[in-house]
C-alpha cells in the first residue's frame, strides 16, 4: 500500500516559510512513492495553498480560522492531532522553526512516537543526520519502525523546482476549534530587514567591533545589496547596537546560510554554534588572531570601516538584483 506522509506547512505574514516547501521535499525524500499531504492552518490560507501543490505535494488540507491566525499550542495540537487521526499518516515532516519546536515535540508524546529533531539531511529515505554538541559533530538516527515524525532545519534540504503549471487539490478539513487557552491580542514583529534571518541564505552579521548602532546602518548597506539579512552577535546585543532578535549562536538563532559574512566578531565558541554550518563563511577583523579565522573560509584582516564600505560599492556594480 503506498505510505502517505504529512507535511506541516507554516505561513509567516501571508505567505509560505521556504521550509514548508524544503519539508515536502523532504518528504518525497523518504518515499519518492509515498502521498505527500501538505497541512496549512491560519486564517485565510487557501489562496496560497496551491503553492505547496506546485512544489510536490499530491495534496493539501486547509484548516481556516480566526482562532489559528497565530500560532498557539493548543489550537494547533488540537487541530493537527484530528487531521494525524483522520488520515493516518506513515510520517510526519515540518520545520525546525520556533513553531516545529514547540509543537513537534507536543505531538509525539500525544502520539506515543519518537520524534527526529532539526535533521539536516536524509539518508537510504529512513536515516536523518542532525548537528550535536552545538554542531561539533553530527549523529545519524535511524526510524526502524512506527511512524517518522522528523522536523527538518531550514536551508539545508533543497525544495523541488516549483512547477505553476501544477493546481488544484487542495481542500477544506473540517475541523471545529474549540476555545484556547492563550489568546494572542498582538504580534510585535521586530526585524531589521525584510529577509527572514533563519531562512536568509546570505547574512551579514556585526559583533562589538562596529562600536555604535548608528554604525551597524552599514552592514544593512551591505545586506541590502546582496538581498541578504543582517544578525549580529551577543556582545553587539549587549552593548545595544543591535536587536536580541537579531542575535545569532547558541542562545541566539541558528542558520545555515550560503554565505556568512563576520564582520567585527571574535568568533566565540557560543557565536560559532550558531553559523559554523554555513556554507562558505568570510570574516572582516582587524586582529589576525581573531578565532572567528579558524572556521573561516576566507579572511580579510583589516578595518572593518575602510573595508565594508569599499565591499558595498564593489557589490553593487556586480549584483543584478
Ligand atoms: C552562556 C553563554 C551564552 C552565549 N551565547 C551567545 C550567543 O548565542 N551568541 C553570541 O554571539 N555570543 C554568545 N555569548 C557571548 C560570547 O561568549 C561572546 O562574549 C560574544 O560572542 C562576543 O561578541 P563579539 O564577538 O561581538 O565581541 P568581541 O569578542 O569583543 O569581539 C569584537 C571583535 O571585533 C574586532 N574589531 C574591533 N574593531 C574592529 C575594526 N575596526 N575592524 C575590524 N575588526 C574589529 C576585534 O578584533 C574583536 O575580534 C554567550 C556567552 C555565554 C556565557
Amino acid at each position: 500500500m503506498m505510505a502517505k506522509h504529512l507535511v506541516i506547512g507554516e505561513i509567516s505574514n501571508g505567505a509560505f516559510r521556504n521550509v514548508s516547501f524544503e519539508a515536502v521535499a523532504a518528504a518525497k525524500m523518504m518515499d519518492e512513492s509515498a502521498e505527500v499531504v501538505g497541512v496549512v492552518l491560519g486564517e485565510s490560507v487557501a489562496s496560497v495553498a496551491e503553492e505547496m501543490v506546485q512544489h510536490g505535494a499530491d495534496r493539501v488540507l486547509t484548516v481556516e480560522s480566526e482562532k489559528l491566525k497565530e500560532y498557539t499550542p493548543d489550537g494547533y495540537s488540537q487541530v493537527l492531532m484530528e487531521i494525524i487521526e483522520q488520515e493516518k499518516p506513515d510520517a510526519i515532516v515540518m520545520g525546525h522553526t520556533y513553531i516545529g519546536r514547540d509543537i513537534a515535540p507536543k505531538i509525539a508524546s500525544k502520539l506515543g512516537s519518537g520524534l527526529v529533531s532539526d535533521a539536516v539531511a536524509i539518508e537510504g529515505g529512513s536515516t536523518f543526520i542532525r548537528p550535536i554538541y552545538s554542531g561539533k559533530a553530527f549523529e545519524k538516527v535511524a526510524i526502524e519502525e512506527g511512524l517518522q515524525f522528523v522536523t527538518i532545519r531550514p536551508n539545508n534540504i533543497p525544495a523541488l523546482e516549483k512547477d505553476t503549471g501544477k493546481s488544484g487539490n487542495v481542500e477544506a478539513f473540517n475541523v471545529e476549534v474549540k476555545d484556547l487557552q492563550t489568546i494572542i491580542k498582538e504580534v510585535v514583529r521586530n526585524t531589521s530587514t525584510g529577509v527572514d534571518l533563519s531562512e536568509a541564505s546570505i547574512i551579514v552579521s556585526g559583533g562589538r567591533g562596529l562600536k555604535s548602532e548608528e554604525n551597524f546602518k552599514m552592514l544593512e548597506d551591505l545586506a541590502d545589496v546582496l538581498n541578504g539579512a543582517v544578525g549580529a552577535s551577543r556582545g553587539a546585543c549587549d552593548a545595544e547596537y543591535c536587536d536580541y532578535a537579531m542575535q545569532i549562536g547558541q542562545t541566539g538563532k541558528v542558520v545555515t546560510p550560503d554565505l556568512y559574512i563576520a564582520v567585527g566578531l571574535s568568533g566565540a565558541i557560543q557565536h560559532v554554534a550558531g553559523m559554523s554550518n554555513s556554507k562558505i563563511i568570510v570574516a572582516i577583523n582587524k586582529d589576525p588572531e581573531a578565532e572567528i579565522f579558524q572556521i573561516a573560509d576566507y579572511g580579510i584582516v583589516g578595518d572593518l570601516f575602510d573595508i565594508v564600505p569599499k565591499l558595498t560599492e564593489e557589490f553593487k556594480k556586480v549584483v543584478v538584483s
